[in-house]
């Protein structure tokens, strides 16, 4: 029996879905050439010409594989843990995380926040990296820019914006090399779940759970689950300004925390060693920052 993986078309998404095949294949947990890779078209993907933050709704990369798995179609789905929302439907379970890549973003076309040209034009749609630039340097212009990987490359290399921040953890799966500055986590705190590729599977399927989880890392694992539990606690979505990292250091978590308003004027920030596996303090703190936040961070965010 083929294993059939579902997964987005984009070349990300399929470079991704091709190392966890790979992976399970080498794992000698599912005979070679016995994973079947199929691509689904998005919401996400198939809205193009608008910030996805003005469509809104929830779950845009991921809803068409969740019904494609709820149905039986596929038995896993291989996402980009950054794009997938924090409140998952039940019948679905992350069964596996892949080993953490490079979890900083790179900034294309300077060499630093600093050395960007006064009033220059940078292309993002995250709403994160928007806060993030403009609490550093007001004077940016920050426009929207869509599109995969390659097509956000061009829109620098073509002038149509001067630059652009990119995940190094996709760049790097897309064999994309050498391009950008690697911005340090310090500077620019990540997205939850950035650069961790998971893989979800039925609740209720314990055969293809039990061969996922022989490619699973642990302490990815334990990493992505506080941030998460920190995002789900906010009620933040994909749409929220929302930096969350936590790094594995001598058995603990060293677990760091930001949310902004919409300009990057408003920063609430905070940190904390966490057990690995406490998903309550990640909670606590994300309900102590948005207690404390001015309204222009509280309105962007619907806490349960
Ligand atoms: N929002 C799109 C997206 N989702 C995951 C990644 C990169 C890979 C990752 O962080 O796992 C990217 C592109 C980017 O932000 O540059």
């Amino acid at each position: 029996m083929a294993l059939k993986l579902g997964t987005r078309g984009s070349p990300l998404a399929l470079a991704q879905a091709r190392k966890v095949a790979s992976a399970l294949e080498s794992a000698q947990r599912w005979p070679a050439g016995y994973v079947e890779i199929l691509p689904f078209t998005t919401s996400g993907d198939r809205i193009q010409d608008r910030p996805l933050a003005d469509v809104g709704g929830k779950g845009l990369w991921t809803k068409e594989l969740d019904r494609a798995l709820i149905e039986g179609e596929v038995h896993f789905c291989v996402h980009s843990m950054k794009d997938v929302e924090s409140e998952r439907p039940r019948e679905i379970h992350l069964a596996s995380v892949r080993p953490r890549g490079d979890m900083r973003d790179r900034l294309i076309g300077a060499n630093s926040i600093d050395e960007l040209p006064q009033g220059a034009k940078v292309g993002t749609s995250s709403p994160r990296r928007a806060a993030q630039l403009r609490s550093m340097r007001p004077d940016l212009q920050i426009v929207p820019i869509r599109g995969n990987v390659e097509t956000r490359l061009k829109k620098v290399e073509h002038g149509e914006v001067d630059a652009t921040l990119l995940a190094s953890a996709g760049l790097k799966r897309l064999g994309i090399t050498g391009v950008g500055t690697a911005i340090p986590v310090e500077t620019l705190l990540p997205a939850p779940g950035q650069a961790v590729i998971g893989i979800e599977c039925r609740t209720d399927d314990h055969m293809v759970q039990s061969v996922l989880s022989t490619i699973s890392n642990g302490i990815t694992f334990a990493a992505i689950n506080a941030e998460r539990a920190f995002t789900r606690a906010l009620g933040g979505t994909c749409h929220s300004p929302v930096a969350a990292l936590a790094i594995f250091d001598d058995g603990q978590l060293n677990f760091r925390a930001q949310i902004f308003s919409e300009d990057g004027t408003e920063i609430v920030e905070d940190k904390a060693i966490i057990d690995c596996g406490d998903e309550k303090t990640p909670a606590e703190m994300a309900r102590r920052m948005l207690e404390k936040a001015p309204a222009s961070i509280r309105s962007l965010f619907h806490p349960a």
